[in-house]
């Protein structure tokens, strides 16, 4: 993988681009607290087929880690600016969890910008205000100290235990990423989700879109993708057996999904 730095209206990003010069380009939008490695298996996979752009979030990974609070809109502008940056007119879009949200803001506001969209472990509003507002403060108070202290608590939310005791080394490489971020960004992510709330907005997403539910995710659950579903006209739904980031956990039933449903747009 050769990473690069990619100069935007909206600031420099770390950006990750592989696969056939000309196919049809898939974006990959990481989760909060992760970096575009994440998607390491994803991005081996589909650069056989397709133009694979990943890249890290603001706040992320070597992405522009400005003083916050960021907002969804700043999110989803990102991802445009990228793509304008890159000369790209459309793309297909997978986020997972805070890439979701990012995914759901670009449908209801940029949608012509997208082929379609996945939204993996995720929902139209991720969690509770104020909890996203505490866990906000703490990261500032306690800068990269937190991040340690999140990178221990972050295995629980994020995988089954069953994945937990047989992959150490998958959760071991997550818990690096976490505790790599940002202190400044991580907290500005948390309060560009504490604001966030698309429930009423995205029934008018017109973009074909695929919902992926991990059945064993305890953050944002499988009713959370049923009722995305219910409210996205023409929505797939497909569910994987996994927790909160199951593209780690089961890259099988992940990508089995996503490609079939690219296949078809
Ligand atoms: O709290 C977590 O780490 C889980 C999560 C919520 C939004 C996101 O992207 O990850």
């Amino acid at each position: 993988m050769a990473t690069q730095q990619l100069a935007t209206t909206n600031g420099n990003f770390r950006i990750d681009l592989q696969g056939p010069e000309g196919a049809p380009v898939l974006v990959f939008s990481n989760s909060l607290g992760t970096t575009l490695e994440m998607w390491d298996a994803q991005a081996m996979t589909f650069s056989k087929q397709y133009r694979v752009l990943r890249y890290d979030t603001r706040g992320h990974g070597a992405s522009i880690a400005n003083a916050g609070p960021y907002q969804f809109a700043q999110l989803g502008g990102d991802v445009l600016s990228i793509l304008d940056s890159l000369g790209i007119e459309q793309a297909h879009f997978c986020g997972i969890s805070m890439g979701g949200l990012t995914g759901l803001w670009l449908g209801v506001h940029a949608g012509q910008r997208l082929r379609s969209i996945t939204v993996a472990n995720s929902a139209a509003k991720i969690g509770a205000e104020a909890a996203w507002r505490e866990r906000a403060a703490m990261v500032r108070a306690n800068g990269s100290a937190a991040m340690q202290t999140l990178a221990e608590s972050s295995p629980s939310r994020w995988f089954t235990d069953s994945f937990i005791a047989s992959q150490p080394q998958v959760v071991q490489t997550a818990q690096a990423w976490i505790a790599s971020i940002p202190p400044e960004g991580y907290a500005s992510c948390c309060e560009a989700l504490a604001t966030e709330d698309l429930r009423a907005a995205i029934s008018s997403i017109q973009t074909p879109t695929l919902l992926i539910g991990g059945s064993a995710d305890p953050v944002t659950t499988v009713a959370d993708a049923q009722a995305m579903q219910a409210a996205i006209a023409g929505a797939e739904l497909a569910t994987v057996p996994a927790s909160h980031l199951s593209n780690l956990e089961a890259p099988q039933a992940f990508d089995l999904a996503l490609g079939s449903f690219l296949q078809k747009h």
